[in-house]
């Protein structure tokens, strides 16, 4: 299994180009399935998850070629991603599959508009929580969807087709407003989605979806309507640039000092993050080529975060944001809101000697004069990286095990660090 070594001490300086999102990817990617029409894909990051997509969809029966791609290279420019599911073949996602990414359930939104059939595996929890499908599967019932589960399998039918509705989520849900989204742009009539997820992500897909023919307002607000139509045709669409990439980067550079540019992305996307890292001492500008942040040698200011739905501080930045706060001046308390149980990295910065202590749903962080290099593991994808984080920063040399969990949401991530003086390889075998 690869590891990856870093030395650490090193400041961050150059470029870092922003690849596409790839929780954007996965849901675009998966509204192929709504149309008999290839729908080509820009700007999709070189990822293990949508590697995983393309084996799932391929079971489906769709097609796919891929551009953009140089055989033995490792790039970081966005491969372009043809879908066709013009022949679709099978409505069963596997066990075997979708226990592997979760995101993968979503194909259930899709498969179930346009056919009137799908059987799918449960997704099963995770590292970071128990992750129930609940709320997806009421927007579904809502519109008229039948839904038994047998055998861990959710079996979803519809043959006389969806009936728009109002469908009201309790909490927010980034997968409930993505599946219910799809879903309801084949359905018979108007879908109204309250309490929606506002998630830059969502929006793309909906840009994307009505560019094929669906008929949206308000999404990336917390009211979206959609008007059903009968089909959907193909179109091209470019993903939208990865926030959580660009924030990890801006972290990592807090953390080592120096001057980088993020390049391709938009401050937007994570204001309150950009904002938490100029309080916490970074200088973070916009330039005409993206977001630059800066620190010199300075001393790094605790700073207390919650994380929050968009567009409040994203959990998918909690573990990096913790690995910055244990070097800084005091104590910073972190809460998580999100998931129940994204914790698992602070274990693994302990290793490092960061001081942190857990209180219910809050990690206490007391910053250290200086961290030390030892084995560490990852346990999931954001953890991992949150190590990488730390590691830039400790005193000698750091190896993190598990690297596959990176390789699910980090492109190329060895040589764009690489480019701007950090001493990180990757060990294979
Ligand atoms: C591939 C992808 O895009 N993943 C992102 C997506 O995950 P994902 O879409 O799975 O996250 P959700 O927004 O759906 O989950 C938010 C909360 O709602 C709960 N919930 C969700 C659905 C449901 O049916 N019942 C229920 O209780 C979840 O357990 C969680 O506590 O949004 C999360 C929140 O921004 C991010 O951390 C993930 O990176
Ligand atoms: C939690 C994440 O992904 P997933 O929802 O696919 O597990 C993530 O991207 O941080």
């Amino acid at each position: 299994m690869d590891r990856i070594r870093i030395r650490g001490g090193a400041q961050l300086n150059g470029v870092i180009p922003i690849s596409g999102a790839k929780n954007a990817a996965l849901p675009l990617m998966t509204a192929s399935l709504l149309t008999g029409e290839p729908l080509e894909l820009r700007n999709v990051p070189r990822l293990a998850d949508v590697n995983l997509l393309l084996r799932i969809l391929g079971n489906h029966g769709v097609d796919h070629t891929v551009t953009g791609k140089r055989p033995g290279q490792t790039t970081e420019t966005g491969q372009t991603i043809r879908l066709d599911a013009s022949s679709v073949i099978d409505t069963c996602a596997p066990y075997e599959l979708v226990s592997r990414m979760r995101a993968s359930f979503w194909v259930i939104a899709p498969l179930v508009a346009r056919f009137g059939e799908a059987r799918v595996s449960m997704p099963g929890g995770c590292a970071i929580g128990t992750r129930p499908v609940d709320l997806l599967l009421m927007a579904l019932e809502r519109m008229g969807v039948q839904i038994d589960v047998e055998g861990g399998y959710v079996l979803a039918r519809a043959p006389r087709g969806l009936k728009g509705a109002e469908i009201e989520f309790p909490k927010v849900t980034v997968s409930g407003t993505h599946v219910a989204l799809m879903a309801a742009t084949l359905a018979d009539g108007t879908t109204v989605i309250e309490n929606a997820a506002r998630e830059p992500e969502v929006a793309d897909l909906a840009s994307c979806l009505s560019k094929m023919g669906a008929k949206i307002s308000g999404a990336g607000t917390s009211r979206i309507v959609v008007d059903g139509v009968a089909r959907l045709h193909g179109t091209t669409h470019a993903v939208m640039s990865d926030r959580i990439e660009t924030g990890t980067y801006a972290i990592a550079v807090a953390m080592t000092g120096g001057d980088v540019v993020l390049e391709n992305t938009r401050p937007e996307y994570l204001q309150q993050a950009l904002d938490v890292l100029t309080q916490v001492g970074a200088e973070v500008t916009t330039t005409n080529e993206g977001i630059r942040v800066y620190r010199n040698g300075s001393g790094l200011r605790a700073v207390d975060v919650t994380t929050d739905p968009y567009p409040g501080f994203p959990t998918d930045l909690q573990a990096q944001f913790m690995a910055l706060m244990t070097r800084a001046d005091g104590i910073s308390r972190i809460r998580e809101t999100i998931f129940e149980n994204r914790f698992m990295h602070v274990q693994e910065l302990a290793r490092l000697g960061a001081q942190i202590r857990l209180d219910g749903d809050a990690a206490i962080v007391e910053g250290v004069e200086k961290l030390k290099g030892a084995p560490v593991m990852a346990t999931d994808l954001r953890a991992s990286v949150s190590l990488v984080i730390a590691g830039l920063a400790a005193e000698g040399e750091t190896e993190i095990h598990r690297v596959y969990h990176l390789d699910r949401g980090f492109e190329a991530l060895e040589a764009k660090l690489g480019r701007c003086g950090a001493e990180i390889q990757r060990i294979s075998g």
